[in-house]
């Protein structure tokens, strides 16, 4: 346990992964878990599954193109509700169950991120996304603070609009946390989702990948579909903006956050910003590929 003191551990929850109940209690008590270990962990988590539940509540609908939600104003009220106002709030109450352990806050919060709006390219063809923003700045103050009290922040992603005061825009959440994990200099970054890993060749099983280097990793990106994308992408920002190792792993495992962090072999797929097997532990295996001392 000595080896994780103080380590920071950023965690991107969401997805497919944070619909069953007995999963959500076992992701809460292992982020509590690691808080009591001496780690430091900030969770950051999105909630597609919680958002189109009450869009069709509200006989509302909404498209995804190139992997992101086309956002009109009316479906982000609905976004900045159910992140902000539902499912942290759920996230929130789950880990206080284990004690006075969690705040939460969303992209809003201090100035915590500033976005800009975005379209994407489907197809060729440019899309206007509507009220779809990249995170472009990141002031981690509020969540080092909250982080110094002993706590753990609960980050929704909601982020206010850099060129439009008082608009906010919805960003992608695995993007926002590669961002966030970046700007704290984390030790490293989780990210579950819905499969076991990256796969080279999906859903071939024998293609998933236990570990590879961020270049082979940006170069996957360009590849895969939609869903895994920003993943990938957020696993590559983080380490290219200096965090050492990121992980992609499966959220249906329960407890698997602590399996990653606490054993030797580590599960899913690491990014490193060294090629596979490099530098310093050619079998990929070493324990010292999990969490050092945190140097902050
Ligand atoms: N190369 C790949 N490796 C792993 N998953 C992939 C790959 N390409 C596409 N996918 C898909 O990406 C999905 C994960 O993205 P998504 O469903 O958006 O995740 P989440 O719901 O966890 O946010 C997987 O369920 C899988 O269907
Ligand atoms: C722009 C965009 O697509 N935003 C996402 C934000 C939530 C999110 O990312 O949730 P998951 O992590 O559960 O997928 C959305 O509206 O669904």
């Amino acid at each position: 346990m000595e080896r994780f003191r103080g380590a920071l551990v950023v965690v991107k929850y969401g997805g497919n992964a944070m619909i069953d109940d007995e999963l959500k209690a076992a992701f809460a008590q292992d982020v509590a878990f690691l808080r009591y270990a001496g780690l430091r962990p900030v969770v950051v988590h999105g909630g597609g599954p919680q958002i189109a539940a009450m869009l069709d509540r509200l006989g509302l609908t909404s498209e995804f193109r190139g992997g992101l939600r086309v956002t009109t104003p009316e479906v982000m009220d609905v976004v900045r509700m159910v992140l902000t106002g539902q499912v942290g709030r759920e996230l929130v109450g789950l880990l206080n169950q284990h004690g006075p352990l969690a705040v939460g806050l969303s992209g809003e919060d201090a100035h915590l991120f500033g976005a800009r709006r975005r379209g994407t390219v489907v197809d060729g063809e440019g899309v206007d996304l509507g009220l779809v923003g990249d995170v472009e700045v990141v002031n981690p103050a509020a969540v080092q603070d909250i982080l110094d009290a002993g706590r753990i922040p609960v980050v929704s992603t909601v982020a206010p609009d850099l060129d439009v005061d008082g608009q906010v825009l919805n960003v992608n959440a695995d993007t926002a946390a590669g961002a966030l994990a970046a700007a704290l200099g984390a030790t490293k970054l989780v990210v579950l989702t819905d499969v076991e890993g990256v796969y080279l060749d999906y859903p071939d099983p024998a293609s998933i990948v236990s570990r590879m280097g961020v270049d082979e990793a940006a170069e996957l990106a360009t590849q895969v579909d939609a869903g895994m994308i920003p993943k990938l992408e957020a696993c590559v920002a983080a380490v290219r903006g200096g965090v050492p190792q990121a992980h992609m792993i499966d959220g249906r495992v329960a407890h698997s956050l602590l399996l990653e962090v606490f054993t030797s072999e580590g599960i899913g797929t690491m990014i490193t910003a060294g090629d596979p097997g490099d530098p310093g532990d050619p079998d990929g295996t070493d324990a010292a590929d999990h969490p050092t001392e945190e140097t902050v």
